[in-house]
């Protein structure tokens, strides 16, 4: 059996039992029923996912996934490639929007090479899973093989089991890389089989000649490439790119190892969506950490299923709506955790 087919076998639906019995602790919380709205849910689905009534959220890891993007040379980002690079060595250093964010809920940031076209040597601090220098421009042919998108899907799963072996509680997904919107919008585009100006907008803020571009760009790309919506690694393999296959397989790595992963914006939103084409049950594990500026990223959460936690009109990637979410889902446990009981205070219970 290889690590993909191992994995997705190992996926169960998360534990229904526990779910209601974290409900019950909160009711018996000393507010009225239900008034902690949406964080008693996040507790109550942390418990099921992770299987524990008194789950830890102590260790926290954002796995920032980076590749670059062969279709970028069609124009279709407001920024040259060069920037997915020179990102990087921003979050090395801890200089990014998702360094400051994380740091804010106590994240750690784990940055990943799955496809940058530069040669790193050894950078101390980068996670490197390289599958190939960026990927084929997808207007003209697949983005990746087959065999590539497979490896980049293991990558991811191997970090999440590396979460299970270095304790990592939670876990979050981000990205970059130049040009990954275009493959997003191509993944959703194929799947739901909406029109591409539906699900396509201006990423890094570009302009309306070059979106009207664009969304010509990924019309030739599905033309050419005839992505099977069926065969959700055909459509990752055609049209997608190796930082969102690393995304895919972390979160099907996560849903095997019973760890909550919050899933950030349009880009992270399209690796998730692939992990859940593959299996349904994988929705039960993620926490959609917002909804993007990005206009086809609705369009995704629907189909996995997810309300979004925050709308803060956010459309940076790189994990940075995950941080935030992950400070409210860590929030939410910790009123099971600590808030006392109406027995505990000697408040008096309410009747309904
Ligand atoms: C300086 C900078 C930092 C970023 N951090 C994330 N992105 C985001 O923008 C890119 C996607 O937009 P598009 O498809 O239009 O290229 C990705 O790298 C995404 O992570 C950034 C973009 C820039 C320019
Ligand atoms: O929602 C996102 O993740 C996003 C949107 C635009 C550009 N980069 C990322």
């Amino acid at each position: 059996m290889t690590l993909l087919t191992e994995t997705l076998s190992n996926i169960r639906p998360v534990d229904a039992g526990l779910m209601a019995q974290a409900q019950a602790r909160l009711d018996n919380k000393t507010k009225p029923i239900g008034s902690l709205g949406r964080l008693e849910e996040f507790a109550r689905r942390y418990v099921a996912i992770s299987g524990s009534l008194d789950p830890s959220t102590a260790k926290k890891a954002i796995f920032t996934f980076a590749a670059d993007h062969g279709v970028v040379e069609e124009g279709v980002s407001a920024f040259p490639k060069e920037v997915t690079v020179q990102m990087v060595f921003n979050f090395l250093k801890g200089g990014a929007g998702i360094n400051v964010l994380a740091n804010h809920v106590g994240a750690d940031v784990l940055v990943v090479d799955m496809g940058i076209d530069h040669d790193f040597g050894d950078t101390p601090g980068l996670i490197g899973r390289k599958v190939a220098r960026g990927t084929r421009n997808m207007a003209k042919g697949p983005a990746m093989t087959r065999e590539e998108a497979v490896t980049a899907l293991e990558a991811g799963i191997e970090l999440a089991r590396g979460c299970k072996t270095d304790g990592v509680a939670m876990a979050g997904t981000g990205e970059m890389g130049i040009g990954n919107t275009t493959a997003a919008s191509a993944i959703i585009a194929a799947f739901s089989g909406k029109t591409v100006a539906d699900v396509t907008h201006r990423g890094t803020g570009i302009n309306d000649s070059a979106l009207a571009k664009k969304i010509t760009i990924i019309e030739q790309a599905l033309a050419v490439n005839r992505p099977d919506p069926k065969d959700p690694i055909d459509v990752l393999a055609k049209v997608g790119g190796l930082e969102i296959a690393g995304i895919a397989g972390l979160v099907l790595g996560c849903a095997a190892n019973r760890i909550p992963v919050v899933v950030d914006g349009f880009i992270s939103t399209a690796g998730a969506l692939i992990a859940c084409e593959l299996c349904p049950t994988v929705k039960e594990y993620i926490f959609a950490a917002h909804e993007s500026v990005e206009i086809g990223h609705r369009f995704m959460l629907e189909r996995i299923g997810a309300e979004p936690i925050l709308d803060l009109h956010l459309r940076l990637g790189e994990g940075t709506g995950a941080a935030l979410a992950m400070g409210l889902i860590d929030a939410g446990v910790k009123i099971l955790k600590e808030m006392a009981t109406f027995a505990e205070a000697g408040v008096a219970e309410g009747e309904y």
